[in-house]
């Protein structure tokens, strides 16, 4: 009897069937509108041009949006540019800051609407964590875990960097980054391995 004939192309392996299953749930919770308003944390930053004013323009036209409301401003900080190689005291200086909202977009609306604000501010984007007139980041949407090649939720460095956790807790002494920990906690180890912010106070 002739043996059955081999399938051509290899199935996939359990778990990377189990990853393609996860990467689908993920892009489609990236893409649905929530039925009642959801809490998000976006990080702001900005390093070139008339930072203060750019960042205040930003929230001002974050608020404007009609699927956006309630939206709160943590204090503005100074912060020593974090370049791939660590800090570098020679590039521009950051303001950096913490915006809370409620939105009712999907969490990859709310990236083009953030991505839109940046463009009009003159963002380029030239190198990795290279200096820019503004940067908005998706910090928290919700408790929403997902991690698809556009958008990833938290934001995966947010529990290093002094300068969201920073003016985040000043915003929000409670708040919390699901799946790392209370903001306060994550704060406060990351001062004692690295010692206090560099450079930090109201410009
Ligand atoms: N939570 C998120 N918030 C914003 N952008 C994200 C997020 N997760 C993934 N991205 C993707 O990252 C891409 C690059 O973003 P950006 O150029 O702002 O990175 P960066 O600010 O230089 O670095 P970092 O991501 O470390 O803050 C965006 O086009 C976006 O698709
Ligand atoms: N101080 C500071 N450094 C950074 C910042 C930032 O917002 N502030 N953003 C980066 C990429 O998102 C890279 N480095």
């Amino acid at each position: 009897m002739n043996p059955l004939p081999r399938p051509r192309v290899t199935p996939p392996s359990r778990n990377a069937q189990a990853r393609l299953e996860r990467l689908a749930a993920d892009e489609e919770a990236a893409g649905r509108a929530p039925k009642t308003p959801v809490s998000v944390v976006l990080a702001l930053g900005a390093n070139l041009g008339a930072r203060a004013e750019t960042l205040e323009a930003a929230v001002r036209e974050l608020g404007e949006h009609s699927g956006i409301d309630d939206v709160s401003l943590s204090p503005v900080i100074n912060s020593v540019a974090v370049k791939l190689n660590g800090p570098d005291p020679e590039a521009p200086g950051y303001l950096n800051a913490v915006a809370t909202l409620s939105t009712t977009l999907s969490p990859r609306d709310l990236l083009a609407v953030g991505a839109e604000i940046e463009r009009a501010h003159g963002r380029e984007r030239l190198e990795r964590w290279g200096d820019r007139t503004l940067d908005i980041d998706i910090i928290t949407y919700g408790d929403l875990a997902i991690d698809t090649p556009a958008l990833t939720i938290p934001h995966p460095r947010a529990a290093e960097r002094d300068f969201v956790l920073g003016p985040w807790h000043e915003l929000d002494a409670q708040a919390f980054l699901p799946g790392y920990g209370s903001v306060a906690e994550l704060l406060a180890e990351l001062r004692a391995t690295q010692g206090p912010a560099s450079e930090t106070g109201t410009p």
